[in-house]
């Protein structure tokens, strides 16, 4: 594609020189047009005086008067002594030869020879490229763009092995078999075995689908073949196609291998799904990519291992028997494959004692083997701009923090007043995840700026869930409300702001999806509505059902939510002056625990009805109230 576009930038350019130099070719010769004069007009201006210059084209005159008119005649054949008079009368007298225009009779052959040509030119190369880009193009290497941009990476003798790749047991015993096989495709075929020619990794981004790639490439001693389907987007038909070709050749030449081809759906997406305008490139890549993986036997020993997250979007061909026949989800790890992906990262560093890597992993469920190797990263630089020696378990903390929620920003201005409202806001949040009996545990309420969120409450999930009961989600719209509740008790109803944004459309949505989707609500009924995003109207949700059934799914919704609003309401306004206590904490100290929380509490003799549980499930930061971005939405 570069090239086309640089072939073209090069036509415009060659143009505009011609053009230029022709304009200025003109000024300098015959520009501006001569006024046509008789012959006896122009002697007697030679004989006024008038005449400064004088061009003799063959037959005809071109003369430049002294004020710079310019002028032309024809001299009667025969008829020369003009000139002779013209010289005695002190005109400058030049002769050149007639035959053609002004452009040739200055020599420029070439440049009237592009000139002429340049507007066919220009017109072939655009036409070219065009129908090359709406895919009726000419032969696939006309211009032999396919090489230009392959980004192949061949690792010859990959490093990583599996040792390497942590947590995730049935997953490596599933794909061990296949390193046999790298090691002597030949034995493996006399007895009888047919092995796979493509395996499918699906899985969530970061979950480790290229590290094990490579780890089975490791250690089979073979090389690592790598490719991304992004590379094989192109504009012009054929170019997508030919790198194909250039990537299994390549393979050939290193086999037995690994072909490695990361985020697969770009080329591989279902050739029916809709597609507005020129889907017939990636047609052809895709098609090229069904007829190499046809063409080789596997007695060549090379494996194709393809990963996406999207599995549900590829073409059905890519995964009938003898291409990507073999398909292997891999999980987000749990409590263990954190912990042992934890420790495989944190081998290189130094630990202090104090550091707990058990109590991390249970601290970060839904993270990613990515993610924590993020976390470990993140915490080495902290210490090391603290000037420690070692990683402490407070890095590791502040780490998990960062990743979740962005940066501190403890810089932000900001007025005491509106430090109050925030620190309102908060303990609204936190005082009911401590009232509500099925909330997860309550860890801390900060009111010092954190990535995109004014102040942030924490609580503490005590396992990985897994699926959600219809109290779970009440007391967790009753917290997202207590913000705005609090805020309202403390400052009435026009005191309210808009800090309360995320929270409402949060509980919204989870209202929504209690009615609508998880069919939990009695007056609506066990009935569970898709709501699908529609591609021609800019991705916004269209929902199914009737139009009855959807006005009663949101008077539903706004039941539901409406009443959340009073019962925390009440809640806060009961405990109003305990919490103008715990304000005036948080303003103070901006970061309380839960234990303190519960102890200004007390002191005002009120009972909380969810223990904090700091002691046995430590630092999880699951359900961060404020932030925008989350990991943690209820997706059961
Ligand atoms: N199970 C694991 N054990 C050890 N490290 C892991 C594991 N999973 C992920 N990682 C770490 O996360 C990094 C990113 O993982 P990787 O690139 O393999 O993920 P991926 O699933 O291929 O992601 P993507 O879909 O974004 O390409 C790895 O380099 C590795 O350091
Ligand atoms: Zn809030």
């Amino acid at each position: 594609m570069q090239t086309a576009k640089n072939i073209l930038i090069w036509f415009l350019i060659i143009g505009f020189m011609i053009v230029a130099f022709n304009l200025f070719e003109e000024k300098g010769s015959s520009s501006p047009s001569a006024t046509p004069m008789s012959l006896t007009t122009l002697v007697d201006m030679v004989k006024q005086n008038k005449i400064g210059e004088a061009d003799i084209k063959g037959d005809k005159i071109i003369a430049y008067t002294k004020d710079g008119q310019k002028v032309e005649t024809y001299i009667p054949k025969g008829y020369t002594s003009i000139i002779d008079e013209m010289i005695k009368d002190g005109v400058k007298v030049k002769a050149s030869p007639s035959s053609g225009g002004d452009i040739s009779s200055s020599g420029n052959w070439l440049v009237s020879m592009l000139i002429s040509w340049f507007p066919v030119l220009l017109f072939a190369g655009i036409w070219i490229l065009m129908m090359r880009q709406m895919g009726n193009g000419g032969p696939t290497r006309a211009f032999s763009f396919g090489k230009s941009k392959a980004k192949v990476y061949i690792e010859e003798k990959p490093n990583v092995k599996l040792d390497n790749v942590a947590g995730m047991d049935e997953v490596k015993e599933e794909v061990a078999e296949v390193i046999e096989y790298l090691k002597d495709p030949a034995r493996f075929r006399k007895l009888g075995g047919r092995p796979p020619k493509g395996i499918l990794f699906y899985g969530e981004p970061g979950v480790g689908k290229t590290l094990l790639a490579k780890a089975l490439a490791g250690e089979a001693h073979v090389p690592f073949i790598s490719v991304s389907g992004s590379d094989f987007v192109e504009m012009f038909v054929g170019v997508g196609a030919a790198r194909m070709r250039d990537t299994f050749e390549t393979a050939r030449k290193n086999a037995p291998c690994i072909v490695f081809i990361d985020e697969i759906d770009a080329v591989g997406r279902s050739r029916g799904a809709i597609n507005l305008g020129g889907n017939d490139e990636r047609e052809q890549t895709l098609n090229q990519l069904l007829v190499e993986m046809d063409g080789f036997d596997t007695s060549e020993g090379i494996l194709i291992i393809a990963a996406t997250n999207r599995p549900d979007i590829l073409d059905p061909a890519l995964l009938r028997p003898g291409r990507f026949d073999r398909q292997i989800f891999i999980p987000k790890p749990d409590v263990k494959g954190r912990y042992e992906i934890l420790k495989v990262h944190a081998k290189n560093k130094p630990l202090a004692k104090d550091v707990d890597l058990e109590l991390i992993a249970r601290a970060t469920p839904g993270f990613t083997g990515a993610d924590l190797e993020n976390i470990l990263n993140e915490a080495a630089l902290l210490a090391a701009r603290k000037r420690k020696d070692l990683i402490h378990m407070e890095d590791l903390e502040e780490a998990i923090d960062r990743v979740m929620m962005g940066l501190e920003r403890r810089g932000m201005a900001i007025s005491p007043k509106e430090k109050e409202k925030i620190a309102v806001h908060e303990a609204g949040h936190a005082l009911m995840g401590l009232m509500m009996p099925d909330a997860d545990p309550l860890h801390k309420v900060s009111i010092i700026p954190r990535g995109m969120a004014l102040g942030v409450t924490t609580q503490l999930p005590i396992d990985d869930k897994h699926i959600y009961d219809k109290a779970d989600l009440l007391s967790r719209i009753h917290i997202l409300m207590g913000g705005r509740c609090a805020e309202e008790v403390f400052y009435g109803k026009d005191g309210i702001t808009t800090g309360a944004e995320n929270d409402l459309q949060r509980a919204t949505d989870l209202a929504y999806r209690i009615v609508a989707t998880w069919g939990m609500s009695e007056n609506v009924g066990p009935i569970s509505v898709r709501r699908n995003i529609n591609p021609f109207l800019g991705g916004s949700t269209v929902t199914e059902g009737s139009p009855d059934l959807l006005k009663e799914i949101d008077k539903e919704v706004q039941k539901l939510l409406a009443s959340a609003y009073e019962e925390t309401k009440r809640v806060i306004a009961e405990n109003k002056e305990a919490l103008s206590s715990v304000v005036k904490r948080l303003i103070e100290k901006e970061t309380i625990d839960c234990k303190e929380f519960v102890e200004i509490l007390s002191l005002h003799g009120v009972e909380v009805k969810n223990a904090c549980k700091q002691e046995e499930s430590l630092e999880k930061k699951e359900n961060n109230v404020e932030p925008k971005i989350d990991k943690n939405v209820v997706n059961v």
